[in-house]
């Protein structure tokens, strides 16, 4: 059987996008999604995201990352299913759509997305980390120069370490820039590696410096591998909501693959 795919890239971290408005991809199939991911032995990616219809939305996000699980939610792969979305012609410039942790707001223009996250009032401040959910599970880390850590070792220490262990977290390294700019390095769970950009994760990054008041500002510029983030909110008493992720989200190629 032939499946047509699109591939698309959010600051380089990068998805599988399948039409599935008809249902029809076997989803269950963890060594299929598994391989389609695989950079030498299928088209490639970061993770693979099916668009399916929605009751009530305009369509609905099923993440899964490239070890083939179903994953939580994937920031900068749902900014890249916006300009999924356009492209196939079901939005023009905004979208209310379906995720695994609620409904997502989105703007796009000239391939610039900004996707509302969830709001975040849970953090957990310890004395060598902030731990916050984002959609998605984030340790942060903040570090004097993070060139030099080997994120894919270090960060899978942390994944699979104490209080962690086998549901694991993604783990971030963050470098304060200047007043409200930052750089970072993420490992991901269900990668099981470094990737050039996390959305989930930069997102959490803003939040935990704001929290822990290494930034008094509420918009924050973020420099990641694949290139350039901006995360924005607003705090009320000990809530952030309204919180914004933005940045380019490009199609790369398409094409068919037998499976
Ligand atoms: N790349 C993602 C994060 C994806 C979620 C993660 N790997 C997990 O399931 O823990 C992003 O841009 O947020």
């Amino acid at each position: 059987m032939k499946l047509h795919f699109y591939k698309y890239q959010g600051t380089g971290n990068d998805f599988i996008m399948i039409d599935n408005r008809n249902l029809s991809f076997p989803k269950t199939n963890i060594s299929l999604i598994n391989k389609l991911c695989d950079r030498r032995f299928g088209i490639g990616a970061d993770g693979l995201i099916l668009l399916e219809p929605s009751n009530k939305q305009d369509f609905k996000m099923v993440y899964f990352n490239a070890d083939g699980n179903e994953g939580s939610m994937c920031g900068n792969g749902g900014r890249c299913l916006v300009a999924f979305a356009k492209q196939l012609g079901i939005i023009t410039y905004k979208t209310t759509f379906d995720a695994v942790d609620g409904l997502h707001y989105a703007t796009i223009e000239n391939n610039i997305v900004s996707l509302k996250m969830i709001d975040v009032t849970e953090i957990e401040i310890a004395k060598e980390y902030t731990f916050l959910n984002t959609g998605s599970p984030h340790h942060i880390s903040f570090c004097k120069n993070i060139s030099t850590i080997n994120v894919k070792e270090v960060g899978s220490k942390i994944r699979y370490g104490a209080p962690y262990f086998e549901e694991g977290t993604n783990v971030n390294f963050v470098e304060q820039l200047t007043n409200n700019s930052f750089k970072v390095r993420t490992y991901e769970r269900g990668v099981e590696d470094e990737t050039l950009a996390c959305g989930t994760g930069v997102t959490a990054v803003a939040i935990a410096a704001n929290k822990t008041n290494i930034t008094n500002s509420n918009t924050i510029k973020i420099e990641v591998l694949g290139g350039n983030l901006e995360v924005s909110f607003e705090k009320k008493n000990t809530s952030y909501t309204n919180v914004f992720l933005k940045g380019p989200a490009q199609f790369v190629f398409e094409g068919n693959i037998t499976i």
